[in-house]
């Protein structure tokens, strides 16, 4: 099948050509035995965007993932990172580019038995080499708590903590590695439409202020409608619609129909 193509979205090609890329992934193949998950999928991340894939359940969202960050081989295909081939990069090159990526996946909990100063110190003390020897743990603590408005969480313990503020929390310690890139897999998932809303804003705000560029995966039409510059929808293995999220909204292809309904 061939991939949707529309002609706005050419002429935003043109214009995003001339910003720097982050991440190139071209004709990304994987598959398990005849399941083919990946058929050729292509993506660019432009630095400072937000970019949201969509796809349904099982549709290869977490095997791209996965692959991007070396966890996985793909078959065929091409994945750059900040200047990085991927597929070919050596173990410690890896943890070393994986430091300059924050995730916030759906598993990435919180230890129960830390405090949130704790939890957050965690991965300073495992990547100490990469701030010097005079890091001030406490500030960058303090900061990175503050910038999702729970600095006075500090010596809480994460059960003392609702589900929302365990993920503003989980992602400043995301942030306090100071991440060039931020990769999010469901977000906003298990969360009250309120709750919800607010860790949209929070990333909005986060992309402000510490300029990180974002791969974000979500489900979440009204997630993607507020986080995303722009949108790749993921069928069949391909990039098979991109645009913002208002183009995509109009498109007449049933496929693409079939993410905004
Ligand atoms: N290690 C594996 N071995 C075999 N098949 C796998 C493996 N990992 C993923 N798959 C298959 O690849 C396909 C895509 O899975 P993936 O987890 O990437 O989907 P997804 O889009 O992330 O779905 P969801 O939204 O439900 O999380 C599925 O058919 C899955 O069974």
């Amino acid at each position: 099948m061939k991939p949707f193509e529309n002609i706005q979205e050419q002429d935003k090609e043109k214009q995003l050509d001339s910003q720097e890329v982050i991440i190139i992934v071209e004709d990304l193949e994987k598959s398990f035995a005849s399941n083919h998950v990946l058929n050729g999928f292509n993506m660019k991340l432009f630095k400072g965007e937000n970019l949201v894939i969509m796809g349904k359940s099982g549709s290869g969202k977490s095997v791209m993932i996965k692959c991007l960050i070396g966890l996985m081989k793909p078959d065929r295909g091409v994945i750059n990172i900040m200047g990085k081939d991927i597929v070919h990069l050596d173990q410690s090159s890896l943890d070393e580019l994986r430091a300059d990526i924050g995730f916030l996946f759906q598993g990435s909990a919180l230890y129960d038995s830390m405090t949130v100063r704790e939890n957050l110190e965690f991965p300073l003390r495992r990547h100490r080499e990469r701030f010097g020897k005079n890091i001030e743990v406490d500030h960058m603590v303090l900061e990175a708590l503050e910038s999702v408005g729970l600095a006075h969480t500090v010596d809480l313990m994460p059960g003392e903590l609702s589900g929302g503020m365990q993920r503003r929390v989980a992602l400043a310690r995301t942030l306090i590695m100071k991440p060039k890139i931020i990769f999010y897999d469901e977000p906003t998932s298990g969360l009250d439409p309120i709750t919800s809303k607010e860790i949209i804003v929070l990333m909005k705000k986060i992309q402000q202020q510490y300029k990180t560029s974002a791969l974000i995966i979500t489900h979440d039409v009204d997630c993607a409608r507020v986080i995303s510059d722009r949108m790749i929808l993921l069928v069949d293995g391909i990039n098979y619609a991109e645009g913002t999220y208002q183009e995509l909204i109009k498109v007449d292809d049933p496929k693409v129909k079939a993410f905004f309904k």
